[in-house]
């Protein structure tokens, strides 16, 4: 790791914090998170000078670095874990503003861009630490991991892993659970397996990507939660058997796809942007009722985060819902390891601009012509 880059990162986003409105930056919890990335931020810059020795230091410094390096990967382990409720604390920020100011949609835009960038900084800081920690920290390598990539990481194992813990879940609240039907399909062999039950082992080369499994666990996790509790509040009533969940991975040249298909009833288009909105998923009107009853409770930000968990490596997670049938949740990956490189909010003039301008009412109107509805005369 480049010896300023943690640091760099830190200041970026201290510096958007900023700009960021009057109203949210005054909330306690707020200032509190602020007041974490400052004291981070000076933890680091101790570290400083031990980059920069010149010649005849250089000696002295090599037995110092040693011992310095442990100090600073404690360092880093003892930041780690200071930040490590921060979701939680900006979250109860944003709360607190919509219980103490009315919020217009200028702020709820801001408030959303902000986070997006937050979170995702954030994520990055934590890769970066546990990289770090992990090759540098002394603890035995976990079979040919890099640090916490998995060069070889199974798809379908990390999915099984998900979807056996999320059905625990579930089965303790609801007392049922959905099955999960496997398929993948390998570009390379053009052929579709079916593995009826994920316990059952196909004998196919298994589909492994480059990537972070804590990512994509974390990822489905989140989405089996949903699927789950809307395909067992959907049918519940109806008495039947439960439909099950089905999830196909396709590793094709550039994308590895996993798409996730529930019948869990589905939701309406004017409501599933509230799915993404770190102001809806937090505050507590009817449209978050659907997705914060416990077990799912406190996930309010499952979403939003998983969404940038896959764009973090260039990916993305996209949701089409069907409304009165179902939803289908799209993971993309990178197929290739070359192109996943880190996506990172950059502070610069557009993101200034961003926060400074009003953003434009709409410019788009819905007319009602009558005339459009005048029904032909029927000739039935
Ligand atoms: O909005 S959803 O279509 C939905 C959203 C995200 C997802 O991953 C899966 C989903 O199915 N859905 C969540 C939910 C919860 C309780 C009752 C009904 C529903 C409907």
């Amino acid at each position: 790791m480049k010896p300023k880059e943690l640091p760099v990162r830190l200041a970026n986003i201290m510096k958007e914090f900023s700009l960021l409105p009057e109203t949210l930056l005054s909330m306690p919890s707020v200032v509190e998170v602020s007041g974490l990335y400052k004291q981070s931020l000076n933890d680091l810059l101790l570290f400083e000078d031990v980059h920069e020795t010149n010649e005849e230091k250089l000696n002295h410094i090599h037995t110092f670095s040693y011992h310095h390096l442990d100090r600073f990967t404690e360092s880093l382990i003892r930041i780690r874990d200071r930040h490590k409720d921060v979701v939680l604390m900006t979250a109860q920020g944003v709360m607190e503003m919509k219980e103490a100011h009315s919020v217009n949609a200028n702020i709820e835009a801001n408030v959303q861009y902000f986070l997006d960038r937050f979170y995702m900084n954030r994520v990055s800081i934590r890769m970066l630490i546990n990289q770090h920690t992990l090759l540098f920290g002394g603890s035995p390598n976990t079979h040919n991991h890099i640090g916490c990539i998995d060069p070889h990481c199974d798809v379908i194992r990390v999915i099984e892993d998900a979807y056996t813990n999320a059905r625990f879940l579930c089965d303790q609240y609801y007392l049922a659970s959905p099955e999960l039907i496997i398929k993948h399909h390998n570009e390379r062999d053009h052929k579709t397996y079916i593995l009826k039950s994920p316990h059952e082992k196909g004998n196919n080369s298994p589909i492994t990507v480059v990537y972070v499994p804590s990512h994509l666990y974390h990822m489905l996790f989140e989405l089996f939660k949903n699927s789950m509790r809307a395909v067992v509040e959907f049918h519940e009533s109806k008495s039947e058997t439960l439909p099950p969940l089905e999830i196909i991975v396709v590793l094709g040249s550039e994308d590895l796809t996993i798409k996730l298909s529930d019948q869990g009833g589905g939701i309406s288009r004017s409501l599933m942007d509230m799915l993404f909105n770190y102001m809806y998923s937090t505050a507590q009107p009817p449209a978050t009722a659907l997705l914060d009853t416990p077990p799912l409770a406190g996930y309010g930000y499952g979403l939003p985060l998983s969404r940038l968990y896959a764009r973090y490596f260039h990916g993305d997670l996209v949701l089409t819902s069907l409304e009165g049938y179902g939803t289908d949740a799209l993971i993309y990956l990178k197929a290739i390891s070359s192109e996943a490189n880190e996506l990172l909010p950059v502070y610069n003039k557009t993101c200034q601009r961003q926060y400074t301008t009003s953003h434009q009412t709409n410019d788009w109107s819905s007319q009602v012509n009558s005339a459009m509805f005048i029904r032909p005369f029927s000739t039935s």
